[in-house]
């Protein structure tokens, strides 16, 4: 077998165990179909039972049938016509027979389309409780799951059973109506010729071994192919995306994604394409095995007719039994394989709900100090992120004040986002820790954390909502009042552009849906302004709020947030020394470390590095 791709195992390697450990999946699967809908799943259990003795019925009425037209036609003719024999009541037996047969076969087409409908409607609602518990889980992950690309592939494994392993169960519950069939027919079988069942089970041997192997390549190289896959994904997104259009279309990049498109999707192809052509071939020459014995047992049953020992009402139950089960038999075999399969792709869905998080709430949580009283700090902190060598940060140590506005300084890379996301909990420290009033952030809970800071970070979302929503969101239990969201878009400057709408705040913003409206980069950033004001945050944190504004907004916005927040803890990321100035207090980092720490005027007089990138940006201007 060849190379399937980075993080798949050979199916060889797979013991034996394993895969009988897989099959415990199952009973997770059964018990969220249970959780799903109890009525349905009864009522799909039920209606196969009854199902299952249909052929069994079907086929000896069948026999009856045929026997006793045998020796009707044996008998002395009562008359000319139909009614002649009706009269002499030589039919009766055979109508009956006939009204038998007929209210089977109108009982089983009512049954079939019960338990289709049971099933796809219960299939339909598991689909959507997989979902949902799938995006719960994802919620309570951490943002760490979330910038991995191995915690990418595993949801993304995830969310393709999530809507396609629906069928499993159905399956399962057809086997065992299959089981049931098999065993009925079978005991009729062994009254004629038990061995003929044995030789029955061993030829299906060669086709169930061949089916295992290869749903098990099958498995391997969707799996191995998860990490292509989701680039595939991607070049489709990059070419059919409104944000990616410009550039597509200005740097040409049409024939680029085209091509890569074409290599990444061919490759998947051909490996799909051998496996296809191999099972294919495999598959037809293993199943004629089974049909060769098939059709020597028949020939048996044939020639015992024919010595006299069976009647042909024998031979019809005997052939049509025997035919049935060959191939129930096969589909019982197969269906194994396939459940098993079934159970491999079942790991993906369930292991991404074993993924549990790391950042937590304390056990015993300590309520954010509300006043803030002294500040938070940061002692001899080290953080690097879990797939990086290097540390990120390392023994960093600087205080912020509480009620004191201090601007965070540095260049590209230097570590600021990051700091932001240890304050936030997004991440913790490896080493040293932060406080608040002296408690480490670790002791107080999550949630309340989160109430108290209010954070808009450099790529803030843009989110496909309304207006009012895109800011209420800032406060999830407030998106509906409207007098809330409106009074935090006066204060960012958001309400005069959203009276600009069309819409106004019900106008959709972003161009994912019909009828959607898009801002410019500044207004957008009036609008994530707006969602850090529906918070009564405590600490505010800004990671480059002013970026997008031009040099009148930026203005304006400054001055409107030096007035808010008052009594308010800020800590303000920005590359524009316009903004920066304002601070009480400016931090400057370089490699993770703080190297200098004052007002703008200290550190200006002093001459370092600030003062350095501070006479920089101002030589653009002159
Ligand atoms: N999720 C991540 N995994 C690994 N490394 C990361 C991750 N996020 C950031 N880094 C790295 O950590 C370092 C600090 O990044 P950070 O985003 O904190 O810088 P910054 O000072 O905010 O930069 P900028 O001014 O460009 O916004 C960078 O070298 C970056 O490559």
């Amino acid at each position: 077998m060849r190379d399937i791709g980075p993080g798949a195992r050979a199916p060889d390697e797979l013991t034996f165990s394993q895969r009988m450990a897989n099959l415990r999946h199952l009973g997770r699967l059964f018990a969220q179909i249970w959780r799903t809908s109890r009525f349905l799943t009864l009522a799909s259990i039920g209606l196969r039972l009854v199902k299952a003795l249909q052929p069994i019925a079907m086929l000896y009425v069948g026999k009856l049938i045929i026997d006793e037209v045998v020796r009707l036609s044996g008998i002395a003719s009562p008359g000319e016509d139909v009614w002649a024999w009706w009269e002499s009541g030589a039919l009766s037996t055979i109508t009956f027979y006939l009204g038998i047969e007929l209210l089977l076969v109108l009982v089983n087409d009512l049954l079939t389309r019960s338990v289709n409908l049971v099933d796809t409607v219960l299939g339909e609602m598991h689909s959507n409780t997989v979902s949902v518990e799938l995006l719960q889980h994802a919620a309570r992950l951490d943002l760490m799951h979330f910038e991995s690309a191995d915690y990418q592939d595993r949801l993304e494994r995830a969310r393709r059973q999530a809507a396609s392993r629906n069928t499993v169960l159905a399956q399962i519950f057809g086997q065992a109506q299959d089981i049931i069939t098999v065993a009925t027919l079978a005991a009729g079988l062994a009254v004629y010729a038990p061995w003929l069942i044995v030789l029955l089970f061993v030829s299906m041997f060669p086709a169930v071994w061949g089916e295992q192997r290869f749903n098990l390549r099958g498995y391997y190289l969707n799996r191995g192919r998860t990490p292509e896959r989701r680039q595939l994904e991607y070049v489709r997104w990059v070419g059919a995306r409104p944000e990616t259009a410009k550039e597509v279309k200005l740097f040409g990049l049409g024939d680029f994604l085209v091509e890569r498109f074409r290599t990444l999707a061919t490759a998947i192809f051909l490996d799909n394409r051998k496996l296809a052509i191999e099972r294919t071939v495999f598959g037809g020459i293993l199943a004629a095995v089974s049909t060769l014995t098939y059709y020597g047992a028949y020939a048996y049953i044939v020639w015992k007719t024919i010595s006299g020992d069976f009647s042909i009402g024998d031979l019809a139950f005997l052939s049509g039994s025997f035919l049935r089960l060959n191939g129930l038999f096969h589909q019982i075999m197969i269906g194994f394989t396939q459940v098993a399969g079934q159970s491999l792709y079942l790991d993906d869905l369930f292991s991404f709900f074993e993924i549990k998080p790391t950042i937590l709430d304390p056990a015993k949580p300590q309520s954010f100090p509300d006043p803030l009283a002294k500040g938070i700090r940061f002692e001899k902190v080290g953080f690097r992120y879990p797939e990086s060598e290097t540390w990120t940060i390392r023994d960093l140590s600087f205080e912020i004040k509480a009620g004191e506005t201090v601007a965070l300084v540095g260049e590209n890379g230097a570590g600021k986002t990051t700091i932001v996301k240890l304050m936030t909990r997004l991440y913790d420290p490896v080493e040293g820790r932060i406080t608040i009033d002296g408690t480490d952030i670790r002791d107080i809970g999550l949630a309340d954390l989160a109430r108290h800071m209010g954070v808009i970070f450099q790529d803030f979302m843009r989110f496909s909502f309304t207006a009012g929503e895109n800011i209420g969101i800032g406060d999830v239990t407030a998106v509906d009042d409207e007098a809330r969201i409106r009074e935090a878009a006066e204060r960012s400057l958001a309400a005069a552009v959203i009276e600009k709408l069309p819409g106004r705040y019900t106008q959709v913003l972003g161009r994912m849906f019909s009828k959607g409206r898009d801002l410019s980069g500044g207004e957008w950033q009036k609008i994530a302004i707006a969602r850090a004001y529906m918070r009564d945050a405590q600490v505010m944190i800004l990671d480059e709020p002013t970026a997008a504004l031009d040099a009148k907004a930026e203005a304006e916005v400054f001055a409107r947030f030096i007035g808010l927040a008052q009594g308010k803890t800020t800590l303000l990321i920005s590359h524009r020394f316009s903004t920066v100035r304002m601070a009480d207090r400016i931090l400057v980092l370089d490699n993770g470390r703080i190297i200098e720490d004052g007002s703008h005027a200290e550190l200006v007089a002093r001459g370092g590095l600030y003062a350095e990138l501070f006479e920089l940006q101002a030589a653009g201007y002159r």
